[in-house]
């Protein structure tokens, strides 16, 4: 992901920044009367017009504003660390506007996704425990039954998923909904708290559309079909199967998990990956050693 400035930062107004992943341009613009931001892809021929006018000062921009009919709620920034001229990173608190309103919506929820064997587990442990997040692998929600028709070699079906998809949704609800709540309104110290306020990862393999748009609506405002980057990030371990199927026999020669080998084609016969339309997802190389992936991970999005 890169961010290039096809604009500038006026007092306290962006306007016209690109943010751009491999596959996905979005243009953060604004609109009268209030001047909230929200993302919107860019057509190809407005990106490259722009692309002549792009300035990549190197700078640390930040931009607030207050709504003033809800100041709590109508803050945004817009953070954006250029490094060096070829790696620029983001660190962005993107918009929701809903009915008038602005949330912020920094992720609150990073889910580590890929099919069985992609490393969700080694990277996602890894990562929570560099940023002191806290941990869930979604295999801990699975219902015995689900398990057990996983070992017998038997792919899950969507009656199977729905129900154990929606229980992390909960999940993942409360978490955010801790999160909301207790970083403000309390005073002293609770030794619970902390706890309440850390970020999480889950390793989930996530691999349909429709399941990552169940796990978006922990998101309590999330609009279901909108897609807008919400507190629910998605991070994909994309790895090539033969690095796959290497990684999955030798864990079942070695009998360390319930899945089989033989579940993978199943696995990848579902992946469906739509960047067009989730800008929430960031894909990141899974064959790296887990520390690498997981250092770009943190300056990719973090
Ligand atoms: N980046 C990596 N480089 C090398 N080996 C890895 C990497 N990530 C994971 N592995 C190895 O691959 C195997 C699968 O990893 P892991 O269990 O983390 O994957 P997973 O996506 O969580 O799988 P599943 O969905 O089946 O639980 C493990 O034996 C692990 O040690
Ligand atoms: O959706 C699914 O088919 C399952 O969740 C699997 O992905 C397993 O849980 C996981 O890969 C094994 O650890």
């Amino acid at each position: 992901m890169e961010a290039t400035g096809t604009g500038f930062i006026n007092g306290g107004r962006y306007s016209n920044w690109v943010i751009s992943s491999s596959s996905t341009t979005y243009h953060l613009h604004e609109e009268s009367p209030f001047h909230f931001g929200h993302l919107v892809k860019m057509p190809r021929n407005e990106k490259k017009k722009k692309s002549k006018s792009q300035d990549f000062l190197p700078l640390v921009a930040h931009s607030m504003h207050h709504h003033h009919h809800q100041p709590d709620h109508d803050l945004h920034h817009l953070n954006i660390l250029n490094q060096q001229h070829q790696q620029r990173q983001i660190i962005t608190t993107m918009m929701n506007h809903n009915k008038g309103s602005l949330e912020t919506t920094a992720p609150m929820v990073f889910v580590i996704m890929g099919v069985s064997g992609s490393g969700k587990t080694t990277v996602g442990e890894l990562l929570a425990k560099t940023m002191d997040f806290g941990f869930l692998d979604a295999d801990d929600f699975h219902p015995v039954a689900n398990i057990e028709k996983m070992s017998k070699g038997i792919p899950l079906n969507e009656e199977d998923r729905i129900p154990w998809l929606e229980t992390l949704r909960d999940t993942l609800r409360t978490k955010i909904n801790q999160i909301s709540s207790s970083s403000n309104g309390t005073y002293g110290y609770d030794a619970d708290d902390d706890d309440k306020k850390r970020k999480a990862v889950l390793c989930c393999s996530a691999l349909q559309k429709k399941y990552r748009e169940i796990l978006r609506t922990a998101d309590p405002n999330y609009k279901p079909g909108s897609y807008v980057p919400g507190r629910v990030k998605f991070i994909y371990l994309e790895t090539p199967i033969e690095v796959l199927l290497n990684r999955v026999n030798k864990r079942a020669a070695e009998g360390k998990h319930f899945m089989p080998a033989s579940l993978l084609q199943s696995q990848l016969d579902l992946l469906q990956i739509d960047n067009d339309q989730e800008k929430d997802i960031t894909v990141v190389d899974g064959t790296l050693p887990p520390q690498l992936i997981v250092n770009n991970i943190r300056s990719l999005i973090l």
